[in-house]
């Protein structure tokens, strides 16, 4: 049994299949990388998982409860928090301040500005946040606005505070677009790190091969909305049928 189970769903746009029948499982305490070439259906598959688009068949359970119906606040509370393509961050305010964020919220159920105002006199928060903070190898950076960082950076703070919900699945859209090596290998790094040291499930969609092949447990393999191959990294590799759905691109 998968913590995220995901059986027969499909999702027509007009007279387009965007998924056709996907079913699939991830296991807890595993990375589990979506693959495809262009237009194969990832992003909303992982859009019906988080409430954004509502599948018109099948089942998304979520340790054994139904996303289905549910909005994404309620979905995020559920314990599934969700790390965009663009890091989803306030440029103009600090390091620090980012991460309070996400703290206030999960205690206040909201977060409101002047909380970071008052927060000189709340302990526990701010012990929280540094926390967090000194796991991601950021406390240095503590000050430094938002904005002014690497790409890597930016990517890192966003990961940090997700993790500060404390979700037992982790989606990731992408995390490593648009970056350069340097970059890429950073986050890589900070991904097993969060994987040895957490127990958390990690759900990647990703089209770097040298991402998914260093992190990935089981790769499902989509292709024009269907899963074609779920499997271990190394039977994903040279497999023929994955070869043709990339038509030539490297897997
Ligand atoms: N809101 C929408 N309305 C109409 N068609 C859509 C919509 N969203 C996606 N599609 C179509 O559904 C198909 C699957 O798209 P999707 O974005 O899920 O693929 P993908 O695998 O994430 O692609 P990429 O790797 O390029 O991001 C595509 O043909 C796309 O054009």
């Amino acid at each position: 049994m998968g913590i995220l189970e995901v059986k027969n769903v499909s999702k027509n746009f007009g007279g387009l299949k965007a998924l056709n029948n996907v079913t699939l499982d991830v296991r807890e305490n595993t990375v589990h990388a979506i693959i495809g070439p262009n237009g194969a259906g990832k992003s909303t598959l992982l859009n019906c998982l988080v409430g954004k688009l509502i599948p018109d068949t099948g089942s998304v359970m979520f340790d054994g409860q139904s996303v289905l119906g549910r909005k994404p606040f309620e979905i995020n509370q559920m314990g599934i928090s969700r790390v965009f393509q663009t890091p989803e961050i306030f440029g103009d305010l600090t390091v620090m301040e980012n991460m309070l964020i996400p703290i206030f919220a999960r205690r206040d159920g909201a977060f409101r500005m002047h909380a970071i105002e008052s927060v000189a006199h709340e302990s526990a928060v701010l012990e929280q946040a540094e926390k967090m903070l000194i796991d991601m190898k950021m406390i240095d950076k503590r000050h430094m606005h938002a904005a002014s960082m690497s790409r890597g950076d930016k990517r890192r703070l966003e990961i940090g505070m997700c993790l500060s919900q404390e979700p037992r699945l982790l989606l990731l859209d992408e995390p490593t677009a648009g970056m350069a090596r340097a970059d890429t290998n950073n986050t890589i790094d900070l991904l097993k790190q969060i994987k040895a040291e957490r127990d958390i499930t990690i759900a990647i969609i990703e089209h770097d091969m040298h991402v998914v092949f260093s992190l990935a447990d089981r790769i499902t393999v989509l292709a024009q909305g269907t899963p074609l191959v779920e499997d271990e990294p190394q039977n994903i590799r040279g497999n023929p049928k994955v070869r043709e759905a990339y038509l030539g691109e490297t897997a």
